[in-house]
């Protein structure tokens, strides 16, 4: 990505979206994890958006400042030392293509899992900060978790957590460069109608299959929700929060009481992306069903048994903007 020569990108026909964007998202939940009451808004969120945003995280700046700086400094090797941390398939360097189909975007990214040592024994300051980020990151993740757990009145607190600390979960962990993109029209442009026509897409849209994702960025602007109406709204950014979204897998396991949220990430004109995103899933083996202890009476499951290994088996095999939980629904009886 960092030769942005013409060629380069003819190989590539733009996703572009014509789909209107709603105003920016002033309204976006947030949560402070220093207040005891934030169960309750967490509940809240999860079950209106399937996501928020988190202060007062607990999670070192300097982790953040570095892994940033470190993560800047890989994406402006030339493509060639980029390539020598291997493909994406699934984890690896990967420049464009998203997944094993026809999904492009704007963005080179980095995909790793969590419970194996990167390939990226050339970048051993990198491979510092990653780790220190990744730990303090699953932490919060996981007392997001147990709050949840309160909120939902559901026990042991540590009934979700538990998952991602078992030393064979199966969590992710992504870096995402997107440079600042030609073909965008700036907001201001007279041709543009300001209502997100001719953008480019740099992530297209979709949901997280896991169970939860912390995702921080850069100040630069892209991250868009989108609203149980079908309606985009544009998530306002800062460099010194978390932003929560709910994946399928805590969608199944809530018998659908939280849903996870669609989202997708627009190209800016001028300046780069960079975001982290840690993916916390179960272990391969987990039976991802709702948790017993939420169902009341007789109520049933929404859902097909299944286990992580064969949702996730599925969700790669799948299109970046497929509803992926559609295969595991029961049918409704008329
Ligand atoms: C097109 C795809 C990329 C993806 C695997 C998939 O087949 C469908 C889900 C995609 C996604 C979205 C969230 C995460 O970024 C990701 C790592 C994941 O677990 O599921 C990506 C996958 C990927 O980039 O390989
Ligand atoms: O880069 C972003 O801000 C979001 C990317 C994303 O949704 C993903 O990698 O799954
Ligand atoms: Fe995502």
């Amino acid at each position: 990505m960092v030769v942005v020569s013409k060629s380069a990108i003819e190989q590539f026909s733009y996703t572009r979206t014509n789909k209107p964007t709603t105003a920016l998202f002033t309204q976006i939940p947030l949560v402070d994890l220093s207040n005891p009451d934030s169960k309750h808004q967490i509940t809240k969120a999860c079950e209106e958006f399937g996501f928020f945003k988190v202060i007062n995280h607990g999670v070192p700046m300097e982790f953040i400042s570095l892994l940033e700086s470190e993560a800047t400094k890989f994406f402006s090797l030339p493509l060639c030392e980029k390539q020598e941390t291997g493909q994406p398939k699934p984890y690896g360097y990967g420049n464009k293509r998203i997944g094993i189909h026809d999904d492009v975007g704007w963005v080179e990214y980095l995909l790793l899992t969590t419970n194996q040592d990167p390939n990226l024994h050339r970048f051993q300051s990198f491979r510092l900060a990653l780790s220190n980020y990744m730990n303090s990151v699953k932490k919060m993740a996981c007392e997001i978790l147990e709050i949840m757990a309160d909120g939902l009145k559901i026990q042991p607190r540590n009934v979700l957590s538990k998952l991602l600390m078992d030393e064979e979960s199966d969590s992710v962990f992504r870096v995402n460069h997107y440079p600042p993109c030609p073909e965008v029209q700036p907001l201001n442009d007279k041709n543009s109608n300001g209502n997100g026509n001719g953008n480019v897409i740099g992530f297209g849209e979709h949901t997280d299959p896991q169970i939860i994702s912390v995702l921080r960025s850069n100040n630069t602007s892209g991250l868009q929700i989108s609203l149980r109406d079908g309606s985009w709204i544009s998530v306002p950014p800062d460099h010194n929060s978390f932003f929560i979204n709910v994946g399928d897998s805590l969608q199944v396991m809530t018998n659908g009481r939280f849903r996870s949220v669609k989202h997708r990430v627009l190209s800016n004109s001028e300046k780069a992306r960079v975001s982290m995103i840690y993916f916390g899933g179960p272990p391969l083996s987990e039976k991802i069903a709702p948790l017993p202890s939420l169902m009341r009476g007789d109520q049933q499951s929404l859902y097909k048994e299944f286990t992580w290994f064969e949702y996730k088996r599925c969700a790669y095999n799948s299109r970046l903007a497929d509803n992926r939980l559609i295969h595991f629904e029961k049918i409704a009886a008329s």
